[in-house]
Parts: structure tokens; sequence; C-alpha cells
């Protein structure tokens, strides 16, 4: 693979400016309808974030959400952090109150940490008809609140809501919110496009008239004499309604911008913050500017996923830069480029995130694409034309049919295998039978059979093992449930490993249901061994016949991993 991915800017932009990566998932990404963090939760992800490199973490809103300003207390107690500070988010004064007597601001400085971010109107149409006060009373609000906690030793970052809709309705006001925190002492000025609605040439218009009156930010060629911003920073928080978030971040940025916000995994209200890690990576990757180091960025993917595992909430696979399909590959013309060159159809090295390439074999699989699958494998199938061709035609064949070979790793390497000859023949299958009682609504096998009986399900099974011919007995829940039994009976003695085979998910699809009792069944199994897990597929009549594939492929898998050798 090239070291240099094909659309890289080389030169680096806000060369040796100071720049800031201002993490809000613990407070506007807990606003996320669904997400409910414990405080424990929280620190674990403030470990995560600062382990991916970023400069700010907003813990939340201490004072206003008890869960909040415990966090605060604790993570002053239990949390070490390397490369980030935090900060507390509130809100400023309120009308007709000093600052120094409003509980709400004695609350971040309660809290205790050296950065606080504070959200402010910046919308007239939001001072008047929220707020209900006057313009006056609220730059007013802004200054003395900046004033007071920069007095008390603070760095404040003022988060202005609703700027660019506020800026398109009424500039000059918009404006002289921004100058009132500025002038108060304010260290950031982030400009918020609380209801996402913006559009990248909006926003860099707007921040690109806003570096201009107040002196200019930290843009190249703006700098003071220090190497310093030559003007106040300004930030930059998107919302993601217009799908945007992320490119109206980049554009702020390009604009001069030299400050960011966002939300691990794109998490926030409605329908999310700029995602962090993407807008990072845009950054870092394509223009060239050091944000979270080399080491921050190639952790990315796992810190990505293990926040998930906290927040509970599953990730999506087609996340730019970190989803499990974000450089996967399936169709058969980008595979064959692929084995020349994974540039051709990558944007990037996945390793720069800590992501993988991924191949998937399916019915628009060429030859390429199962070479590549079966060298993931651990095949060298370069010189294998024919098997190359075999098992293309077959998975083709057989997903006309109704398998899906990219959701079943374990099946397509038991094609492989019989196709090279590989395959070994643990067992042969005679015949199989199931019987399903029914007993009536609201009762129990016991409540009909006695106290003995268990199963709604019975099964015979008879197999050759060897030179053995093994009849074996199964009673379950159900006609699959039995037939499991009745297979684990017949083969445990020769195999005792199937003991550790679990059956840990289980999913069945009706295939071309408009033909009614006459459609196909998929079913698709995972199977664990308490170590690592499998995916095999099967499709049959019904949801017995698909189930018996898919279990009996999962078996024979399994018995391969362990290393078992057939019996004779
Ligand atoms: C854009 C954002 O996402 S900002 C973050 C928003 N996050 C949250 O709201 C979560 C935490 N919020 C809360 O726990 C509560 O809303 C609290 C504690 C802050 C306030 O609760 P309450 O006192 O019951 O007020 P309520 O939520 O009904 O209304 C908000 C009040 O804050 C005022 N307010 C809103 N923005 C600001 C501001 N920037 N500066 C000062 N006051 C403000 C409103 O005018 C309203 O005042 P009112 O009570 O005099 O009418
Ligand atoms: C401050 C904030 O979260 C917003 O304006 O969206």
């Amino acid at each position: 693979m090239t070291a240099t991915p094909f659309h890289a800017v080389d030169v680096p932009f806000h060369a040796g400016v100071p720049f800031h990566v201002y993490d809000t998932t613990l407070r506007d990404g807990a606003q996320q309808e669904g997400m409910n963090l414990s405080v424990t939760d929280k620190l674990a992800i403030a470990a995560q974030l600062d382990e991916l490199g970023v400069g700010f973490i907003e813990g939340g809103w201490p004072g206003a959400v008890p869960k909040d300003t415990d966090f605060f207390a604790r993570a002053a107690k239990e949390l070490t952090l390397r490369n980030a500070v935090l900060a507390a988010f509130g809100a400023t004064r309120k009308a007709g109150l000093r600052a120094g007597n409003d509980p709400q601001v004695r609350a971040l400085l309660d809290a205790g940490t050296p950065v606080v971010t504070l959200v402010a109107k910046s919308d007239v149409r939001h001072v008047e008809r929220a707020l209900r006060t006057t313009r006056e009373e609220n730059l007013a609000m802004i200054s003395d609140t900046v004033s007071f906690l920069a007095g008390e030793g603070r760095r404040v970052v003022l988060d202005a809501e609703h700027f660019f809709d506020g800026y398109r309705y009424d500039a000059a006001y918009a404006l002289s919110a921004i100058r009132a925190a500025h002038d108060a002492g304010a260290e950031v000025l982030c400009l918020c496009d609380t209801n996402g609605g913006m559009i990248p040439s909006w926003v860099s218009g707007i921040v690109s008239e806003v570096v201009e009156a107040l002196g200019g930010s930290a843009v190249v060629g703006r700098t003071g004499d220090d190497g310093r911003p030559a003007g106040p920073v300004i930030g930059m928080h998107a919302h993601n309604d217009s799908g945007c978030a992320v490119a109206n971040t980049l554009a702020a940025v390009e604009a001069g911008a030299t400050h960011i916000q966002g939300c691990v995994n794109g998490y926030g209200e409605r329908t999310g913050n700029a995602d962090l890690i993407a807008v990072t990576a845009n950054l870092q990757l394509k223009l060239g500017m050091d944000l979270v180091g080399e080491h921050g960025l190639r952790e990315a993917t796992r810190i990505a996923h293990a926040i998930s595992e906290v927040t509970n909430i599953s990730p999506f696979a087609r996340q730019p830069y970190v989803g499990q399909s974000a450089f996967t590959h399936k169709a058969g013309l980008h595979a064959s480029a692929i084995r020349v060159d994974p540039d051709l159809y990558q944007h990037m090295d996945p390793k720069d995130v800590g992501n993988d390439m991924r191949m998937l074999v399916s019915d628009m699989a060429g030859r390429a694409s199962v070479e590549l699958k079966g060298r993931e494998l651990g095949f060298d199938l370069s010189d294998r034309k024919d098997v190359l061709a075999a098992v293309t035609d077959r998975v083709k064949h057989d997903e006309a049919r109704g398998y899906t070979y990219e959701a079943a790793d374990a099946s397509f390497e038991l094609v492989l295998r019989d196709e090279l000859g590989e395959l070994p023949r643990y067992f042969e299958t005679q015949s199989w039978r199931t019987i399903v009682e029914t007993v009536p609504d609201g009762h129990t096998p016991a409540d009909v059979y006695g106290p003995e009986a268990e199963a709604f399900a019975e099964a015979t099974v008879k197999m050759t093992v060897g030179a053995e011919r093994i009849v074996a007995t199964g009673e379950g829940n159900g006609p699959v449930d039995a037939l499991d039994r009745a297979v684990r009976q017949a083969l445990t003695p020769v195999y005792p490993e199937l003991e550790r085979f679990e059956l840990i998910d289980f999913k069945v699809r009706i295939l071309d249901n408009e033909q009614g009792t006459d459609a196909r069944t998929r079913v698709l199994v995972e199977t664990s061994d308490g170590e690592r897990s499998w995916s095999t597929v099967g499709v049959g009549p019904n949801v017995i016949e698909a189930a018996w594939e898919a279990t009996t492929g999962a078996y024979v898998y399994g018995l391969i991993k362990a290393g078992v050798a057939p019996a004779r």
C-alpha cells in the first residue's frame, strides 16, 4: 500500500497555531434520546476521551443535573487526565441577578474545573421571546458572568447559542453578544448551529465575516508577533439536522475557526452533534493538522467502540472512519482493483484510524473477491484459478437460492474447504426426524403428560461417525431444540469439544414471502465456544431444515477450528 492517501493535502493548515479539540459527549451527547449515563459511565468515557487525545472534556452541567454535580466531585478524586482538562457547562446568570449571587453560576465555580463553558443567547429573537428580557440585559448577563468567572481564575468558553440563525437575522446583535464576552475576558467564542440547519457555504461565509469583524482569529497569516492568535479564538459547535455537521465544522475551520466541538460517534440531541472522530480525522489526515497525534487516531476505532459499550448504543456500522463497514468491500470490480492496490478503492489506510479492510463474498463477488476473502481467512488461492472459479460460481448459485455468505464467514470457509478438498468429514447424516407435540393453551407438557414431561418436541437422528452407526434422540422446547439435543447426544461422546459450543444468536428470515407456504426460509446462527464466535447459514423449505444446515455447519466449523481430527 502506498504511504500517502490520494486526497491528502500537503500544506499544514493553521500551522503553529494552538488548536482546541473540545469534546461534549458527556453533556450534549448525553442529550441524545435513549442515552442515560451513570456517573461511573461518564468517568469511564472521560478516560477513553483522554486517551483519544482531546484537549477538553465537557463533563456536564453541575448544579442543574445532580449526576453531573457528582461527576465533577468524583472526577476530582478519581480521574487522572493526561491530555485533557475538564470543562463545566452552564448558562449566563439569570436576568436581574448578580452573577456571584446566581446559584447556578456558583455551582459552576464549585465544580472546580479550570474551564467553564457558558451558553449565551446571541439570537435576538431568543433574547426577546425565550429569555423574555431586553437586548441590553442579555449583553449584561454575558458580560457579568464571563468577567465574574474569569475573575475567579476560570478559562471561559462562550457557546453562542443559535449564533448562525441569529446572525442571518440580525448580524449586528449576534456580533455584539460575542464581543461582550470577548471584552469581558472569554478565551473562546464558540459559534453554535444549535438548530443544525446550516450548510457549509453559509457557515464559511459567516465565520469569515466574524473573523474579520473581531480583528482576526487564528487564521494562517493572522497571528500576532508571538505566534498566538491575533484575535479571539473562534469555535464551531455543529448539530447534524441538515446532515452537514461534519462538513460545517470543516468549513468553519477553513474559514478561520481554531476550536472545534463535537461528540464521539456523533451522539447528541435530535440527529446528533458533529462526529468528533470524523472531524478530527479529516483535519488531521486530510489537512495535515496535528490535533490528537498519530497514536490517538490509531486508537479511534477501538475507543469509538469502547464508548458504544458504555453508552449501550450499538455501533453504527456505516460510521465514517471507525464503522465496521467503513473499509468493507462487496463489489467484485472493487476487489479486483484492491488486489492490485487497496488505495484504488480506499480514501486512506484504515490502520491510520485503527480500522481494518474487510472483504465480503456474495453474489456480487468475482474471483478477486474470493481470492482476497480467502487470504483474510488464511488461504493462499493466488494460483488456484480452478478453485476461485468453482467457489465464485457456487457462491453466486447459492445466493440466488437465498444463502448470504457476507453474514456467514464460517459457511463460506466450509465452501472454500470443500472446493479445495480440505473439508473434514466428521459425520454423515443418514436421516433425521422430529415430532412436535401440542398442548392446550395455557398448559405445559407437565400438565398434560405428568410431572416428568419437559418437552414439547422430540427428535431422532441417524448418523455414522467413522465406522460407527449411531441412533440418538433428544427432547426440547421445539423441533429445532430437540434436533440439536439429538445431534449433541450422537456426537458428543466422540467429539467432547461440542460441549463448549453454544448457540448465541438465531435469526430467521422468510424469503420470497409472496409465495406464502412455498417460501424458502433462511436461518443464520451465531455459535460461540466461549472465546470466539462464528456465523453459519442454512436455507430450506422450512425453518427446521434451514436450522439443521446452519447448526451442523457450525459444529463442523467449530471442530475444524478446535483442531479436531475426524473419527475413523
Ligand atoms: C443548546 C443547549 O443544548 S444548552 C443545554 C441545555 N441543557 C439542558 O437544558 C439540560 C439541563 N437543564 C436543566 O436541568 C434545567 O432546564 C435547568 C436546571 C437548567 C433550568 O430549569 P428550570 O429552572 O426549571 O427552568 P426551565 O428549564 O423551565 O427554563 C430554563 C430557564 O433558563 C433560562 N435560560 C435559557 N437560556 C439561558 C441563558 N443562556 N442564560 C440564562 N438563562 C437562560 C430560560 O429563560 C428559563 O428561565 P425562566 O425559568 O426564568 O423562564
Ligand atoms: C450550546 C449548545 O449545545 C448548542 O447551542 O447547541
